[in-house]
């Protein structure tokens, strides 16, 4: 596990001591254009943080807010109102909620990785690219990436032969494991997943999950939502349960998913 950075005691202004990642007071309402203009309140104050090599697992029933929350650190969402501070790798605090566009997409390329459920990307692109690039986004060069994308991919279990494909090609599960290989070829600092081995059959589950396991090791800071308690129960170091847009509750594993009056939606 790695920490290089100067604490900064004041979360105002940065992110709490040795965390990666400090949300604070983050508001997130979504005006319904197409429905009379009606505001529907997503996010009401969420305060959470996240350190290097933690895993902190946000559950709650279907509604409670966890995908607007990684969406609004992602950037994908703007915020109302709050901060999202990040520590980057040079020690720096910034807050994704106020940066501009430009420097929020350079932070997503390099520092921040998030998996959905879904593989955005372009449609030529072939599966070995796909990987690489993101590997040369944070910062190795091409040989290393081209290296890595094939030990990432055969670590999710990608045949080689569809490694030259154009990845419109692949089913559903195979791109959700093409997204991961992606996403944790050189871990980022900071690595969001959204759902991501919801598609994936027992074995591939399996080899996802110790991929994202093993990022404990690199100091990466994760912040998840999994459907599945198993999942939640393996990996997290930490459970904060939203419920309502709120922090409802927040601690080990072991004792959050089995304290029966939490609202938490998972499957076993
Ligand atoms: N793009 C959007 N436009 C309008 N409302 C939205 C949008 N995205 C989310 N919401 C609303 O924000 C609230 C939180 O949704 P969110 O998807 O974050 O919940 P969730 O906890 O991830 O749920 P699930 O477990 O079902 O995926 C819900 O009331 C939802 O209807």
């Amino acid at each position: 596990m790695t920490t290089t950075t100067q604490p900064i005691a004041d979360a105002d202004t940065g992110p709490a001591p040795g965390a990666v990642l400090s949300v604070r007071g983050l508001r997130k309402d979504f005006t319904l254009h197409t429905i009379d203009g009606r505001t529907v309140g997503a996010l009401h104050g969420v305060d959470l943080d996240v350190g290097p090599g933690e895993h902190v697992a946000l559950a709650g029933t279907s509604g409670a807010g966890k995908s607007t929350l990684l969406r609004c650190v992602y950037r994908t969402y703007l915020t109302g109102s709050g901060h999202i501070w990040f520590r980057t790798e040079t020690g720096e605090s910034v807050d994704i909620a106020a940066l501009p566009d430009a420097e929020v997409a350079q932070l997503r390329g390099h520092e921040i990785g998030y998996v959905s459920q879904f593989l955005r990307s372009q449609p030529r692109r072939s599966v070995l690219s796909i990987v690489a690039t993101a590997g040369v986004a944070r910062g190795m060069d091409r040989e290393a990436a081209h290296d890595a994308a094939a030990a990432a991919l055969r670590q999710v279990g990608i045949d080689e032969q569809l490694w030259d494909m154009h990845a419109t090609v692949l089913s559903g599960g195979q791109k959700q494991r093409v997204n991961i290989a992606a996403g944790t070829i050189s871990p980022p600092r900071l690595l969001l997943l959204d759902e991501p081995v919801s598609a994936l059959d027992p074995a591939n589950r399996a080899a996802v999950l110790d991929l994202i396991a093993r990022l404990e090791e690199t100091g990466t800071a994760v912040l998840s939502v999994f459907h599945d308690l198993d999942a939640i129960e393996r990996l997290a170091t930490r459970v904060v349960v939203l419920g309502g847009g709120k922090v409802l509750a927040t601690g080990a594993p072991e004792d959050i998913l089995r304290d029966p009056s939490l609202p938490l939606e998972v499957a076993r």
